[in-house]
């Protein structure tokens, strides 16, 4: 008799669960985990206090991300001492601890680690993928469970290879339609979040379906689990399909004959079954979706491009219209305002959101013979330092440097400003990343949400416009 319906996320968990503690917990393997310098000294410090070693020392990878500076020399040297002496430590630990894969600051590898780990083939359908980062959450565009977890959490992991998992609430988000020429990943995460709120997903592993998850590009899906983690997820999925199989194993060099047929195999059986039953469903019809921009403090804080600044009023829960007054009054933003017009003097293009390979190519297709607007700064940070080099070998880099972007190295850099460059108060930022906070950028800075093709739009005409309708060249 077959057994009860599951969900994909249900049947990654069962082939990971090494014991069950309690109705709701299990102690789950970990095939693979990743660190940056910020969130893991605390993790090494508790092995060394407890006078314990790393159980699988090949099952983990360390990168500098986080607190590198970006600009474009040889070789990268991290000035402030604090940030020096973490990427240091983090080099130490895993040299103590027998991890191989660490990437520093001048490794050809280095780059922001949720690029890194699914270009290098690290990350593969059904495996669960963990880092004390919440944008983990990127991963599960492959098909894996992937998510953040707390520095605790991560010495559990290096001394066991385990994590103590309470399980999640499962939802569904269906995205059916078409996306409309122009109207990116991005766009569509930011739709959603609109749609379910930054709270929308508390507790929750969403799995995506639908005709517009199916056309999404690989690196698309990447972008949406992302962002998935601002309604509070604990992981979001999508099934592999056949542009996952090839993607990953394209990735997967290593993989070849009996061994690669048998793991396509395996992919590709991976699907929530028909009737599996999820706790909540959202469905959204795409086809009517424009660019979006945030306009707020979160990223749910997103309208159309054509829209204006909501009206405070127009929120009918009482938090939410709190929130919207406290964010125009932080971003400088009457309501009413039409978003298209606003003026930028910033411009990122970066982060583990939008700052892959089909990123820099929408960016830079926007930009060809066009040049960044007088009073604007505008920056380019490749996802990893592969994705600088793929860039260079087509000639991106050319495109981006005549246009007058600064062409730079890889790491976090603007996306929360934890290097030696923020913003100014007061400067306003059209941003490919994924966070709008107060601060994010730089004390009284001022961060839109938007895609690539929308921040180069921006760039170019110094203010936030629609790409769509910039005048033919
Ligand atoms: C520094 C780290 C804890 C943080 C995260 O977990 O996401 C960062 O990467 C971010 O994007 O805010
Ligand atoms: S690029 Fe931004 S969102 Fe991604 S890991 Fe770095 S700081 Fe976090």
């Amino acid at each position: 008799m077959a057994g009860k319906p599951e969900t994909l996320y249900q049947k990654i968990v069962d082939t990971h669960t090494v014991k069950r503690i309690d109705d709701s917990t299990i102690l789950l393997y970990v095939d693979i985990h990743f660190a940056n310098e910020y969130t893991s000294p605390q993790a090494f410090a508790g092995l060394v206090e407890r006078g314990i070693g790393v159980l699988s020392p090949d099952s983990h990878l360390c990168v500098v991300d986080h607190v590198i500076p970006t600009e474009d020399v040889t070789p990268r040297v991290i000035e402030d001492s604090a940030s020096a002496r973490q990427a240091a430590k983090l080099g130490e630990n895993c040299r103590q601890f027998g991890i191989k894969a660490f990437y520093g600051p001048n490794d050809p590898h280095q780059g922001i680690e949720h690029v890194l780990m699914d270009e290098q083939g690290l990350v593969r359908p059904g495996m669960v993928v963990i880092c004390g980062d919440s944008h983990t959450t990127t991963h599960g565009s492959l098909g894996a469970l992937a998510f953040g977890i707390g520095t605790s959490e991560i010495e559990h992991i290096l001394a066991t290879q385990t994590l103590v998992y309470r399980m999640a609430k499962t939802m569904l988000i269906r995205i059916d339609g078409h996306l409309p020429e122009g109207v990116t990943a991005k766009d569509l995460a930011l739709a959603v979040l609109r749609k379910i709120s930054a709270r929308g997903a508390l507790g929750c592993v969403v799995e995506y379906q639908g005709s517009v998850v199916n056309e999404l590009p690989v690196e698309g899906r990447m972008t949406l689990c992302n962002l998935t983690v601002e309604a509070g997820a604990r992981g979001a999925i999508i099934a592999p399909d056949e542009k996952t199989v090839e993607w990953v194993t394209a990735h997967c060099p290593d993989l070849k004959g009996e061994e690669l047929k048998a793991a396509q195999e395996y992919w590709r059986s991976l699907k929530s079954d028909d009737d599996a039953h999820f706790d909540i469903v959202h469905t959204l019809d795409a086809s009517a979706l424009e660019p979006m921009v945030t306009w707020g403090t979160s990223p749910d804080q997103a309208v159309g491009i054509s829209e204006s600044v909501p009206e405070a009023d127009s929120f009918a829960d009482p938090d939410s219209h709190t929130a919207a007054v406290r964010a125009q009054g932080y971003q400088g933003l009457k309501a009413g305002t039409p978003m298209e017009g606003i003026p930028v003097q910033h411009v990122f293009i970066g982060s583990c959101t939008n700052a892959r390979l089909p990123d820099l190519r929408a960016a830079a297709a926007v930009i060809r013979g066009r040049h960044v607007a007088p009073g604007v700064r505008a920056q380019v940070v490749p996802g990893s330092m592969q994705v600088r080099r793929e860039a260079e070998a087509e000639g991106l880099d050319r495109i981006f440097k005549d246009a007058g972007f600064e062409w730079r190295k890889s790491g976090c850099s603007l996306c929360l400003a934890m290097n030696n460059f923020v913003l100014e108060p007061g400067v306003r930022c059209a941003s490919t990343t994924n966070r709008n906070f107060e601060g994010r950028q730089g004390r009284g800075a001022r961060t839109h949400l938007v895609s690539p093709q929308m921040a180069a739009a921006a760039a170019v005409t110094g203010h936030l416009t629609d790409w769509r309708k910039l005048p033919e060249i």
